[in-house]
C-alpha cells in the first residue's frame, strides 16, 4: 500500500517510521479460568498513516492500545507478551512510552490555564534542550494554527466553575499537548467521543494532516464514526473478542465483506455495518467471514532480538527540562491556579473571616479573666474551636481538590513531563503563603473579640504550622484514596481522633492508658499544647488570682503538657509535616507506577 505521506515531508528528509507488533497476547488469571483479552494480534503501521481501531464494546481496543503504548505490563494476574518494534528495533517500557503521544479518553487538563499556556507547559518541559525557547514558542504557535485553536488560544480551559473552551477545543488541546513533542507514534483513545460529527471530523482531519505532513503513525480507537469521519482513515483494524478480525484499507474491508456475502449497502455507513455484522452473526459465520477477509497489512522486518528483556533503548534526543525549570513552571502554574480561581480565592479569605468573627462573638471576651463569670473551660474552649476550625479549613480544600489534581499529575508524570519532587515542592511553596494568610485572617478575626492574652504572633505561627500539618494529612489521604468521594469519606477517620485528643472533650489523663499513646500521633494535640502554653504561660498568668492560676495549671497538668517542651512540640509538628509529605510522594509515585 502506498504511503500517504506528503512529498514535502519526504523532501525535508523526515524519516518515516514503521511500527509493528507481533503475536501480542494479554491474559488475566480469573482464578478458575484464564481470560484471553488479546489473542495473538499482529500488525504494523507505516509513517503518514492514520488507522482506526474498532470493535464492539469489550473487544479489547483499549487493552491493545495500552499494550502497544507500553502502559500495561505483566503484573500480578495480568500476563502480557509479544514483540513491539519501532523501525525493526524492539522497544518497551519507558523507551516506548517516551516515543508515544497518548491521548486519553478523558480530557485531563488544568482548568485555570489557557490553551496556549497548556501547550507551552508541555513544550517547555517535554521537548529536549536542543530546542531553544524561541523554537518552542514557534512550535506552540504552529500547533495552535494546525489544530485550529488560534481563536481560543488565550481562553481558559475551564471547568464547572470557570467558563472555558468548548469540548472539541478541549479535545484538540489534549491532542496538541501530546503532538508538540513531535512523536513518531500517536495513540488516541476515542478522541471523538462526546463530539458532534463536525467537531469529530475536525479532530481526525487535523490528525490526518499532521500524519501526512510529518510522517508519523496515528492509531486511534473510535466508536460509531460518521461516514465522513471514517473515510478519513487510511486503514482500520477491527477486533472481535480480543482477536483480529480485519486489518487493512477501508475499500479492502468493504470488498472483503462483499465477497463474504455481507456487503455494505450503498446508503449504509461502513463502520456501523461492520459493527452490526460482528454483533448479529453467529460465531461460526464470523469465523468464516474472518477466514475470507483479505487484510492488506504489511509487516515490518523481523527483529533480531525478539524478546522484551533484550529490548534495546533507542537513542534519546537530548536532555529535557532540568529541576529548576520544572520547579519554576510548576510553581507558576500552581500560583496561577490559586490566583485565577477567583471564587476559590474570595472564599479562602471571606469564609475564615466571617466564620471566626461569628465564633468569636459566641466566645466574646472569654479570655478576659477580670470579667465576672470567667471560666477556664470557656477560655480554653474559645482557643480550641479556632484551632479545630483551622484544621478543617486547611484540610477541606485539599480533600476536595487534590484527587482531581492527581489525574493531571498522573498524566504528566506518566509522560515524564516532570518528577514527583518538583511537583510536591511547588505545591508546598504556593501553599505556605496561603496557609499563613489564612492563619493571620483567622486570628485577626478571633483574637481581639475573644479577649485572649497570649502572643498574637505566636497564635498565627502555631495555627500556620498546625494548618500545614492538617493540609499534609489531607494530601496523603488524597494520594491514597481512589477518588475525591473516597477521600471525603475517609477524612473523618483521620481528623475526628485529632479532636478527641485535643484535650477539650476529654483530658488526656482520663483517656485509658492503652489508648493514650495515640495522642502523640495527632498534629492538633501538639498545636493545642503550644496554644495552651501561649495563652496560659507563667508570664501571662503571674498576676492572676491564685484560684484562676490553679485552674489553668490543673488544666495543663491534666493534658500532660510539659511547659518546657515548646520547641519539642514545634519540632514534632514539623516532623509530622515532613514524614506525611514524604509518604504522599511515595503513595503518588506508587499510584503512578500502577498507572501504566
Ligand atoms: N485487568 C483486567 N482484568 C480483567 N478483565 C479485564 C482487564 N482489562 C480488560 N479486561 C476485560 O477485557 C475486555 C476488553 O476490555 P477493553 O477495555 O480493552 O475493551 P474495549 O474494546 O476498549 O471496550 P469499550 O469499547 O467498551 O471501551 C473487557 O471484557 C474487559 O472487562
Amino acid at each position: 500500500m502506498a504511503t500517504a505521506v506528503s512529498p514535502e515531508a519526504l523532501e525535508e528528509g523526515k524519516k518515516l517510521s514503521n511500527f509493528s507488533w507481533r503475536s501480542v497476547n494479554m491474559t488475566v488469571d480469573m482464578g478458575k479460568e484464564k481470560k484471553n483479552i488479546l489473542n495473538d494480534i499482529s500488525g504494523s503501521l507505516k509513517g503518514g498513516e492514520v488507522c482506526a481501531l474498532m470493535g464492539p464494546s469489550g473487544a479489547g481496543k483499549t487493552s491493545l492500545l495500552n499494550v502497544l503504548a507500553g502502559r500495561v505490563r505483566s503484573r500480578g494476574k495480568v500476563l502480557v507478551n509479544g514483540n513491539i518494534l519501532l523501525d525493526g528495533l524492539p522497544v518497551s517500557g519507558s523507551s516506548l512510552r517516551k516515543r508515544i503521544a497518548y491521548v486519553m479518553q478523558q480530557d485531563i487538563l488544568t482548568p485555570t490555564q489557557t490553551v496556549r499556556e497548556s501547550l507551552w507547559f508541555s513544550a517547555n518541559l517535554r521537548l529536549p534542550n536542543t530546542y531553544t525557547r524561541e523554537d518552542k514558542q514557534q512550535m506552540v504557535e504552529k500547533m495552535l494554527k494546525d489544530l485550529g485553536l488560534e481563536k481560543c488560544a488565550d481562553t481558559f480551559i475551564g471547568d464547572d466553575m470557570i467558563r472555558g473552551v468548548s469540548g472539541g477545543e478541549k479535545k484538540r488541546t489534549c491532542v496538541g499537548i501530546e503532538l508538540i513533542m513531535k512523536p513518531k507514534l500517536i495513540f488516541l483513545d476515542e478522541p471523538t467521543s462526546g463530539l458532534d460529527s463536525y467537531a469529530a471530523h475536525n479532530v481526525v482531519m487535523r490528525l490526518k494532516d499532521m500524519a501526512h505532513h510529518d510522517g508519523c503513525n496515528v492509531l486511534c480507537t473510535i466508536h460509531q464514526p460518521s461516514s465522513e469521519v471514517f473515510h478519513l482513515f487510511d486503514r482500520t483494524m477491527v477486533l472481535r473478542s480480543g482477536k483480529l478480525f480485519y486489518f487493512g484499507s477501508l475499500p479492502g474491508l468493504s470488498e472483503s465483506l462483499h465477497s463474504a456475502g455481507k456487503g455494505c449497502p450503498n446508503e449504509f455507513n461502513l463502520a456501523d455495518h461492520v459493527m452490526f455484522v460482528l454483533q448479529t452473526e453467529s460465531g461460526d459465520a464470523l469465523d468464516k467471514i474472518e477466514a475470507s477477509m483479505k487484510g492488506d497489512q504489511t509487516m515490518a522486518e523481523e527483529p533480531s532480538m525478539p524478546n522484551d528483556k533484550s529490548a534495546m533503548t533507542l537513542k534519546m534526543d537530548g536532555a529535557h527540562a532540568g529541576f529548576c525549570t520544572q520547579l519554576y513552571a510548576l510553581s507558576k502554574r500552581e500560583a496561577q491556579n490559586v490566583w485565577r480561581d477567583k471564587a476559590g480565592l474570595i472564599a479562602s479569605v471571606m469564609v475564615p473571616l466571617i466564620l471566626n468573627v461569628f465564633f468569636a462573638c459566641i466566645f466574646f471576651q472569654v479570655g478576659d479573666n477580670t470579667r465576672s463569670g470567667w471560666s477556664a473551660g470557656s477560655h480554653f474552649g474559645g482557643m480550641t474551636q479556632v484551632a479545630i476550625g483551622g484544621m478543617f479549613g486547611a484540610a477541606q480544600p485539599l480533600l476536595l481538590k487534590f484527587p482531581l489534581d492527581r489525574g493531571i499529575f498522573l498524566r504528566e508524570y506518566a509522560t515524564q513531563t516532570y518528577g514527583a519532587a518538583p511537583y510536591f515542592i511547588a505545591k508546598s511553596m504556593v501553599e505556605l503563603p496561603q496557609t499563613f494568610l489564612n492563619a493571620a485572617i483567622t486570628w485577626a478575626a478571633a483574637y481581639f473579640l475573644m479577649g485572649l492574652q497570649g502572643s498574637f504572633i505566636m497564635y498565627v505561627l502555631i495555627f500556620w504550622l498546625t494548618g500545614i500539618a492538617a493540609a499534609s494529612t489531607a494530601l496523603l489521604v488524597g494520594c491514597i484514596a481512589s477518588n475525591a468521594e473516597v477521600a471525603q469519606q475517609a477524612a473523618p477517620a483521620v481528623f475526628v481522633p485529632q479532636l478527641l485528643f485535643a484535650g477539650f472533650f476529654i483530658q488526656a489523663e482520663q483517656i485509658p492508658i492503652w489508648l493514650r499513646w495515640a495522642q502523640y500521633t495527632c498534629a492538633l494535640k501538639y498545636g493545642m499544647n503550644l496554644n495552651i502554653m501561649n495563652e496560659f504561660g507563667a508570664e501571662t498568668i503571674k498576676d492572676w488570682p491564685l484560684e484562676q492560676q490553679m485552674a489553668v495549671t490543673k488544666f495543663i497538668y491534666m493534658n500532660e503538657i510539659n511547659v518546657d517542651h515548646g520547641w519539642i512540640y514545634a519540632g514534632i509538628l514539623l516532623a509530622i509535616v515532613a514524614v506525611v509529605r514524604m509518604l504522599s510522594v511515595f503513595a503518588l509515585a506508587k499510584r503512578a507506577a500502577a498507572f501504566f
